[in-house]
C-alpha cells in the first residue's frame, strides 16, 4: 500500500523534507516497508516544485490539498497561526493525517487540534514544533511517560543561541548575528517570534504541556527576548565566570506551573553553557529517571525535516497496518499557573546612565527602598562621552520588588534607556 502525502510550504523545511525523500524513499520501502508518494505539492511560488519535480501536483491554494480524495496526509510547514491553522483544522476534518513543525499553532490552539484529530479518528503529529532535529516530544510521549516530571527546560531556539555564541565568541553587531541566522534558514518568517522569545515560549508551552499533563498556551508564558542583550553584557557575565543564553523554564512546583522564558546567565562550568551556536539542549527530571539530557541541532533544513520525516514515517505505518500507537491530548490535570512576580532569583542589571555626581547614590537608594539588596556592582567603560554603563548583581529578590526597582531608576533623568538590560542568574 502507498500513503500519499500533501505537502503545504516547501521554503526551508519544507524543501528539507523533499531532499529526504528523494535521497531516502526507496530505503524507506527496503526498511519499513513503507511506499511514500508526493501527491500534492503547495506553496505561494512553484520554483521548489518544479525543481523537485513535483510541477504537475503543484498548487497555491491550500484547499486543493487538504480536500483531495487522493491525499492521506498533510504535511503542513507554513507556519504561523492564520492559514496554517485553517489547513490543519480542514485537513482534520477532512478525515486526513496531519504532521506539523507548528510550534505557534500548537500552543495556541493545540486543544481544538487534538478534539478534531480524536473526534475524526486520525493522527498529529509536531515532533519537529520542538528542538528541531532532537527527538524529544515522542520520548515525552512515550519513553518518559513512567515518571512524574518535575522539570522541563533548556535552549530551545536556534536563531538566538545561534546570535548570542556569535555576539560572545566573535563580538558580531547583534544585526549581523541576526542576519546570518536568517540566511542560514534558522528565523522564523517574522524573525521577531525568535529574538522576542515567543517561539521559545510556544515550545515551552508545548513541552509542560506534556511534562505536567496540564494545558499551558502560549499566552500562559512570560517571555522576554535578546534584543536588551549587548556585547557588554556577555563580556561582564564572562568576566564573572558566567555566559548569557535564552532559557525555557518549566517548572512544576507545590503552586503551579513555573513557564518562563528569558534571558538567564549561567556558570561557565554548567552543561548548558557548552550548548553553542544553533544547537539545543532540553534537560529534563523525572522521579523514575532522574535526570536526562537531549542535546542536538535546533533549527535549519536538515534537522527539522528529519523530525518531520521520521513523524510522516511513524503515521504512514500506522496509516498501512492499521496498527497505531498515537497518544493525544494528555492534559487530564488543570494546574495553576505560577505568576511570574512571585520568581525569586538573583538579577543582573544594566542601566546606561549619564555620568554625573550622585547618580549612583540615588540608583543604590532606589534598590534599599524596596528591600533589595545589592551583590556588586560594575561601572563598564563609557558607551559615549559623558555617560556609563552600570551593572548591577542582586542578591536573591523577588520578581515584584526588581520590577519596582527598574521603573523607579528608569524614571530617573540620567538613566539614559528606559528599558535596561535585565538577566536572572542562574548558579
Ligand atoms: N526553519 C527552521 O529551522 C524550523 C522551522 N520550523 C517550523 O516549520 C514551519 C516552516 O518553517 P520554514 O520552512 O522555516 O518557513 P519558510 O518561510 O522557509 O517556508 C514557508 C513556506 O510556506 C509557504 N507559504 C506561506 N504562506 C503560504 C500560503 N498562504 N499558501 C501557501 N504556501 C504558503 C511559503 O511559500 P513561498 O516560499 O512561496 O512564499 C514557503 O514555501 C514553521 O512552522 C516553523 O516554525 C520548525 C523547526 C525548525
Ligand atoms: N526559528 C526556530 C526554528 C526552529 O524551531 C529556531 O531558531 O529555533
Amino acid at each position: 500500500m502507498t500513503v500519499r502525502l500533501g505537502l503545504i510550504g516547501t521554503g526551508t523545511v519544507g524543501g528539507g523534507c523533499l531532499d529526504i525523500l528523494r535521497n531516502h524513499k526507496d530505503e524507506f520501502r527496503r526498511h519499513y516497508g513503507v511506499d511514500l508518494e508526493v501527491v500534492r505539492v503547495c506553496s505561494r511560488e512553484p520554483e521548489v516544485a518544479r525543481s523537485f519535480g513535483f510541477a504537475d501536483v503543484f498548487t497555491s491554494d491550500y484547499r486543493e490539498v487538504v480536500t483531495d480524495p487522493n491525499v492521506d496526509l498533510v504535511i503542513e510547514l507554513i507556519g504561523g497561526t492564520t492559514v496554517a491553522h485553517d489547513a490543519v483544522c480542514e485537513a482534520l476534518r477532512n478525515g486526513k493525517a496531519v504532521v506539523t513543525a507548528n510550534k505557534a499553532l500548537m500552543a495556541t490552539a493545540g486543544e481544538e487540534v487534538f478534539s478534531l484529530a480524536e473526534e475524526h479518528g486520525v493522527e498529529v503529529a509536531f515532533e519537529a514544533s520542538v528542538g528541531g532535529g532532537i527527538p524529544i516530544i515522542d520520548p515525552l510521549k512515550h519513553s518518559l511517560i513512567a515518571n512524574r516530571i518535575s522539570k522541563v527546560m533548556g535552549i530551545v531556539n536556534g536563531t538566538t543561541n545561534y546570535m548570542l555564541t556569535r555576539m560572545d565568541e566573535e563580538g558580531a553587531s547583534y544585526e549581523e548575528a541576526l542576519a546570518d541566522a536568517q540566511a542560514r534558514g534558522f528565523a522564523e518568517a517574522d524573525p521577531s517570534a525568535d529574538v522576542d522569545g515567543l517561539d521559545a515560549a510556544a515550545k515551552i508551552a508545548i513541552l509542560s504541556s506534556i511534562a505536567f499533563n496540564s494545558r499551558v498556551n502560549l499566552s500562559d508564558v512570560h517571555a522576554e527576548g535578546i534584543r536588551n542583550i549587548t556585547t557588554t553584557d556577555l563580556q561582564t557575565a564572562r568576566d564573572m565566570g558566567y555566559c548569557v543564553k535564552l532559557m525555557a523554564i518549566g517548572h512544576r512546583t507545590d503552586d503551579g506551573v513555573d513557564v518562563r522564558v528569558h534571558p538567564t546567565m549561567i556558570p561557565l562550568s554548567h552543561q548548558m553553557a557548552k550548548v553553542n551556536g544553533v544547537y539545543n539542549a532540553i534537560y529534563v527530571v523525572g522521579d523514575a529517571v532522574g535526570e536526562t539530557m537531549f542535546f542536538g541541532e535546533g533549527a535549519g533544513a536538515g534537522p527539522a525535516a528529519s523530525a518531520v520525516m521520521g513523524d510522516v514515517l511513524e503515521v504512514a505505518r500506522h496509516i498501512e497496518t492499521g496498527v497505531t500507537s498515537f497518544v493525544g491530548c494528555t492534559c487530564t490535570d488543570s494546574l495553576p499557573i505560577v505568576p511570574m512576580d512571585d520568581l525569586e532569583t538573583k538579577y543582573y542589571i544594566r542601566f546606561p546612565v549619564a555620568d554625573r555626581p550622585g547618580v549612583l547614590a540615588s540608583m543604590a537608594g532606589i534598590f534599599a527602598d524596596f528591600g533589595v539588596s545589592i551583590y556588586s556592582v560594575v561601572q563598564r567603560g563609557q558607551k559615549e562621552a559623558g555617560t556609563v554603563e552600570v551593572v548591577y548583581v542582586t542578591h536573591v529578590a523577588r520578581e515584584r520588588d526588581i520590577r519596582a526597582v527598574v521603573a523607579k531608576i528608569a524614571s530617573l533623568d540620567d538613566v539614559l534607556h528606559s528599558e535596561p538590560s535585565i538577566i536572572r542568574v542562574e548558579d
